[in-house]
């Protein structure tokens, strides 16, 4: 039965180019209500009823903990961390911890709500969770980098644990975090197994493959894209919109695979060279934020770059702001490979795809880090640890397979990948929920 209350998707204010910092001030923290409008649109195209919607649209627990902490100056320091569980309904939740200093709550909530549907995209037995810390990490010392990751843990010990919640790396992070966050959980709770937290170091039941992860899927993306649009990879431009931790990988696995990387940008500014950049000495440059093109006489602005002429854009920027139909219309790229959060607007995707740009949405390329918790989960409840090669070939699979989903989902229901990708995810929710009885 169709809904006709259901919201239909977003539209976005139509931001004129005025300038990018306050296009981003004016378009910030939408993307909960973008995502639910993805949801309301999915549910509508599957023809599910409003309770669906009504279960669905928020996280079932969202929890606010307070974190006290020692800094290194003898100081306490109160910090405020999110844990937020979207639905168990397809099994424990599985979300990154994100430690930012402008993370808010709804920024946690949407992301669960994402990752629920990138467990169903690549139909794994995980629900949505996501994590955060309120701090600015360049101001933390190693150790009270450490205290927070423990504060964090004891604070929400009886909500966390294999059967509830894993905790996965997000944004800064890192195996020693995740090492640090499975020892306090031993601590705080006895016989904690090592599944608990997942992308911690190997020697203590870590996956190889989380750092090659992302760039595995992008490059993915970017060779069936290639195919579809009939572009010999070897001979193709591409722009890296975001030259951080995943931008950097991508391009030199792009590198890798014969690309020449012709543009990149930060949060400053983007060069572009239709001869090609030298990745290599832009990655050896880059300052303590991150920063490169500030070097340089030559930069263009974010948007500028955005026109020029390329095969391929990753767009793997940190950026809050969310594009619109209007914001694409310059781009000249045949494949345009979203990386991370819905960083185009519905409007938008439907405007490259009614184009002819082969677009491969968020969901799809960012859902490795989901997939390779998952065979990390195998190999920990099997007790045996797959070499790096075999771990590569199951995660290419996983991530292969749920392409050819999505791209069967989009011809058979001429919708664009972003909705194929959304339709697949909220599928597997709903069809656990309804198994469960609750709707
Ligand atoms: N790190 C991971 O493991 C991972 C995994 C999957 C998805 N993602 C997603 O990929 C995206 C990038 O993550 P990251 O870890 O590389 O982040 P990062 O902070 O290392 O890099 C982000 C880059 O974007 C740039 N930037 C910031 N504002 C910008 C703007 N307005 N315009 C253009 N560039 C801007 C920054 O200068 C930086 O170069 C995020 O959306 C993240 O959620 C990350």
């Amino acid at each position: 039965m169709v809904d006709s209350s259901l919201p239909t998707p977003m539209s976005h204010t139509e931001v004129t180019l005025m300038g990018e910092e306050s296009a981003d001030k004016e378009n910030n923290h939408h993307r909960l209500t973008m995502m639910q409008a993805f949801m309301a649109s999915a549910l509508k195209k599957w023809g599910y009823a409003p309770q669906v919607y009504e279960l669905l649209k928020e996280p079932l627990r969202t929890l606010t903990v307070r974190i006290p902490i020692k800094l290194d100056s003898g100081v306490t320091k109160t910090f405020t961390g999110f844990c937020v569980q979207h639905s168990d309904a397809t099994g424990p939740g599985i979300g990154g911890v994100k430690f930012h200093p402008e993370v808010t709550e709804k920024d946690v909530q949407a992301q669960a709500i994402w990752t629920s549907l990138q467990a169903g995209v690549l139909d794994i037995p995980y629900g949505g969770a996501s994590g955060a810390i309120v701090c600015n990490p360049k101001e933390l010392s190693f150790r009270e980098f450490e205290a927070l990751s423990r504060g964090y843990i004891r604070a929400l010990i009886s909500f966390i644990g294999p059967k509830k919640e894993f905790i996965a790396p997000e944004a800064v992070p890192n195996t020693q975090i995740m090492a640090w966050m499975l020892d306090e959980s031993s601590k705080v709770k006895t016989n904690e197994s090592p599944g608990f937290v997942r992308g911690e170091l190997l020697g203590l039941g870590g996956s190889f493959g989380r750092e090659a992860a992302v760039g595995i899927g992008i490059t993915i993306a970017a060779k069936s894209g290639a195919k579809r649009v009939k572009l010999p990879l070897e001979k193709a431009g591409a722009i890296i919109h975001g030259f951080g931790n995943v931008g950097t990988y991508v391009a030199k696995t792009l590198n890798a695979a014969g690309a020449k990387i012709v543009g990149i940008s930060d949060g400053h500014g983007a060069l572009y060279d239709p001869d090609g950049l030298d990745v290599e000495d832009l990655m050896d440059r880059r300052d303590s934020f991150g920063m490169v093109t500030n070097l340089f006489k030559k930069s263009i602005s974010k948007n500028e770059l955005l026109a020029e002429d390329c095969d391929i854009i990753v767009d793997s920027s940190r950026s809050p702001y969310v594009r619109t139909a209007r914001d694409v219309e310059p781009i000249q790229a045949d494949i345009y490979i979203e990386v991370g959060m819905e960083k185009i607007s519905a409007e938008a995707s439907a405007r490259l795809h009614q184009r002819g740009t082969c677009v491969i949405p968020g969901l799809w390329t960012s859902a490795a880090g989901p997939a390779l918790s998952y065979l990390k989960g195998i190999q920990n409840n099997q007790g045996y640890a797959w070499t790096e090669e075999e771990v590569k070939n199951k995660l290419e699979e996983k991530l292969k397979e749920a392409l050819t989903s999505m791209v069967d989902i989009a011809h058979s229901h001429r919708v664009t990948m972003h909705e194929a990708a959304h339709m697949i995810g909220i599928q597997k929710l709903v069809n656990a929920s309804r198994l469960r009885g609750w709707i």
